[in-house]
């Protein structure tokens, strides 16, 4: 396999047998997921040293135009930023105000450990370390979800957060986004809104337990809504800090790229909500629900 994807429109090559055939080929070789991809995939080292997915031959009838996902044509727009630089925030307004449906690559993979599969425990391990799940986990669900939705705009939100996951992403969808918005923020400011995030005053838990106790449930229902209370695993100083980390050494250079192609809407974060759903308003306007 070579490093780089074969362009489209490169002769053909003669197929090279896959060394360890990814859930990408298998997958492509089951119609009834309806998914097409535009090459055959094989295993390679990526440039950290994990296992990433890459296209090994591209024949002519196996490429696919570009932001089709199977029959559909899609608008998809990566929100990026910071975590807690408000990307979630802004985006359920997105979704409530033009359309959009709000995928966000955190929530699935955390959907992906409660559901118990396989992948689970790899998955939540990376979380709490604070580090990027593989590129063919994350996409594997995010196109998932998109088959699944009849909508056509989707708003990818923490993704692409590598190199990997955004080359990957490219390869195996064809898709390339309308834009990337980016949410800018100090670190300051965002840890501050992660830790409170988390933060779940004595008196609720007081008040919670007093419940329990009312309907004599203490000892099964207490114990689930403490852990319930609890918020996100990696919404702790620790945690926090590598994950600053990662965004200014993995995240960063995704922007950049996107930067380059004049691609980027970069938006002030570090304003009250209300004011940055302004600006956002204003770089959605085109996509407006007609009344
Ligand atoms: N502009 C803002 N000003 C102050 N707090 C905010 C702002 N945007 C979001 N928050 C709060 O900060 C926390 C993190 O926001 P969230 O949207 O979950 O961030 P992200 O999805 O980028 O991690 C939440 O508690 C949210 O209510
Ligand atoms: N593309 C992605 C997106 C999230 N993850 C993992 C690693 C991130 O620290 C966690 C949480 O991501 P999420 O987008 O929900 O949250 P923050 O933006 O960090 O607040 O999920 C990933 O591995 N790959």
């Amino acid at each position: 396999a070579t490093d780089r994807p074969t362009p489209q429109h490169a002769p053909r090559a003669p197929p090279t047998p896959p060394c360890d055939p990814s859930p990408w080929s298998r997958r492509r070789a089951d119609p009834s997921t309806g998914i097409r991809f535009g090459a055959q995939l094989v295993r390679r080292r990526g440039a950290m040293g994990t296992v990433v997915d890459a296209p090994a031959v591209v024949t002519e009838k196996e490429v696919v135009a570009e932001n089709m996902l199977g029959d559909k044509k899609v608008t998809v727009v990566f929100v990026l930023g910071g975590p807690g630089s408000g990307k979630g925030t802004q985006c359920s307004n997105i979704v409530e105000h033009f359309g959009f449906t709000h995928l966000s690559a955190g929530d699935l993979l955390r959907a992906e450990i409660k559901s118990g599969s396989e992948n689970g425990t790899m998955i939540e391990n990376m979380i709490k370390e604070g580090k990027i799940v593989p590129s063919e986990v994350t996409i594997k669900l995010l196109q998932q979800a998109m088959i699944k939705n009849e909508n056509d705009k989707f708003l990818i939100d923490g993704f692409p957060r590598n190199e990997e996951n955004r080359a990957a992403f490219e390869n195996v969808t064809k898709i390339s986004p309308a834009f990337v918005l980016f949410f800018n923020c100090s670190e300051e400011e965002m840890e501050r809104r992660l830790l409170g995030r988390n933060e779940v005053s004595f008196f609720t838990y007081v008040l919670m337990f007093g419940l329990c106790i009312l309907i004599k449930t203490t000892l099964f229902l207490f114990p689930t809504i403490c852990i319930i209370l609890q918020g996100r695993v990696d919404d702790n100083i620790e945690t926090i800090r590598k994950r600053f980390k990662v965004f200014v050494e993995s995240s960063l250079p995704v922007i950049e790229y996107y930067d380059a192609k004049d691609k980027v809407k970069k938006i002030d974060a570090a304003k009250p909500i209300p004011e940055v759903f302004e600006d956002v308003k204003a770089i959605f306007a085109p996509y407006a629900k007609a009344t």
